[in-house]
């Protein structure tokens, strides 16, 4: 199905940037699960666009659930969730109404819908589809940290700028991690933390956008969860991040830095310390598509946000004429400091379905 992904937990995801709301539903969610409403306004505040690095659309983004829950616990049928599209301005897309953004989605929804999308705000394009599942995250991280899994996001590169990596010994990773859940701005080093705001509100002064890389930690996932081959733990984690708009990578472990080691450099060790370890974490805590136990590692690259205030080249998309392109309205000069519980939001969402598979078959 296009609009839902999952398959004990299913989420649907609705609606439009201009429309009435935005939302999912979820289903698949056992009944008697007690939901923290606190921890989903915390995600929400960290998704919410702030001060000069974020767009100037700044919505509530207050979370109504409207079906599935009641006297504060999941009733066990589909949950819905609704978010009100508050402080829309679609009169900054009518003049460029044809005028295709370059690397936005308009001209492929164009051709796709024969004109018929709706465009004001990127539609069902806009990141601010993302606000539904950081709230349909927050109450799948909950569920997992019952279970003792934790799953953290920081910036850790932009636009060249470096934070610190993931910490390899346990102690110091989830010291990390905890610091992390407290962050709204998720940069471990104050330092880098200071140079990329700075670099975000320059790009922003000169009407131009920028990118980054975000490293994520899943701490605490036991061994064996993912199936090999066409349902591995990589492609169930990908499938979502690349559901994210303007995600344009996905890496485990090492990812593509690989390429130039040789594999005794890389290979790692096993050695038995109360469990099943390995000395390295080359490989992102995954093997043959499935959990080894070791925190799972990845990386996501986050491309600098398309709507620039600069003059592009573009072509109007009714008569294919060459045109420039020089929008209105507001937009995020940095979209990465936004997507990153977005990526926390979706993970979590992923490896709770494939846990509620593993505890399924258990059963049989
Ligand atoms: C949280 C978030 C906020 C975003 N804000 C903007 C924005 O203000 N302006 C914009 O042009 N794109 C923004 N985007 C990115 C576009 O939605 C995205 O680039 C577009 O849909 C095309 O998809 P693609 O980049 O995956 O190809 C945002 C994305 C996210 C996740
Ligand atoms: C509103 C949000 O971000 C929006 C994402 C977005 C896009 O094209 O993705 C375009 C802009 O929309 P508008 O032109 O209506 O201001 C951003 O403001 C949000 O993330 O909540």
């Amino acid at each position: 199905m296009k609009n839902t992904f999952g398959n004990l937990l299913q989420i649907t995801l609705f609606g439009e940037s201009h429309g009435a709301a935005i939302g999912c539903v979820i289903d698949g969610l056992p009944a008697g699960i007690a939901i923290d409403e606190d921890l989903i306004k915390k995600q929400m505040e960290k998704r919410k666009a702030k001060g000069r690095i974020s767009t100037q659309r700044h919505e509530a983004d207050e979370v109504h659930i409207v079906s599935g829950y009641f006297n504060g616990y999941t009733t066990g049928t589909p949950i819905t969730i609704l978010i009100e599209n508050t402080n829309t301005r679609s009169k900054d897309y009518t003049k460029t109404r044809y005028r295709l953004r370059p690397s936005h989605a308009d001209y492929c929804a164009e051709v796709k819908y024969n004109g018929y999308q709706d465009y004001r705000g990127g539609g069902h394009f806009s990141g601010r589809l993302t606000a539904p599942l950081v709230a349909a995250g927050a109450i799948a991280i909950q569920i997992l940290k019952q279970k003792g899994i934790e799953i953290a996001t920081h910036i850790e590169n932009l636009h060249g700028i470096c934070d610190t990596p993931f910490h390899h010994e346990e102690t110091m990773l989830t010291q990390q991690i905890n610091k992390l859940h407290e962050l709204e701005f998720a940069v471990l080093d104050d330092n880098a933390a200071q140079a990329m705001h700075s670099c975000i509100e320059d790009a922003a002064k000169q009407g131009d956008s920028v990118g980054g890389i975000l490293e994520s930690c899943i701490y605490n996932l036991p061994c064996g969860i993912g199936e090999p081959f066409f349902d591995s733990l990589e492609s169930h984690l990908s499938h979502l991040l690349f559901s994210i708009p303007a995600i344009k990578g996905v890496s485990f472990g090492l990812g593509f830095d690989f390429a130039k080691h040789y594999g005794s450099e890389v290979n790692d060790a096993l050695y038995f310390d109360t469990k099943v370890k390995t000395k390295t974490n080359n490989n992102g805590g995954i093997n043959g598509g499935i959990s080894n136990g070791m925190p799972i590692l990845i990386h996501t690259v986050v491309k600098p946000t398309p709507s620039i205030y600069k003059q592009q080249d573009t072509i109007d998309a009714k008569t294919k004429e060459a045109v420039k392109l020089v929008i209105e309205g507001r937009h995020d000069p940095a979209i990465i400091h936004r997507a990153r519980v977005v990526v926390d939001s979706v993970l979590a969402l992923g490896v709770l379905d494939l846990l509620l598979e593993k505890e399924a078959a258990s059963h049989l």
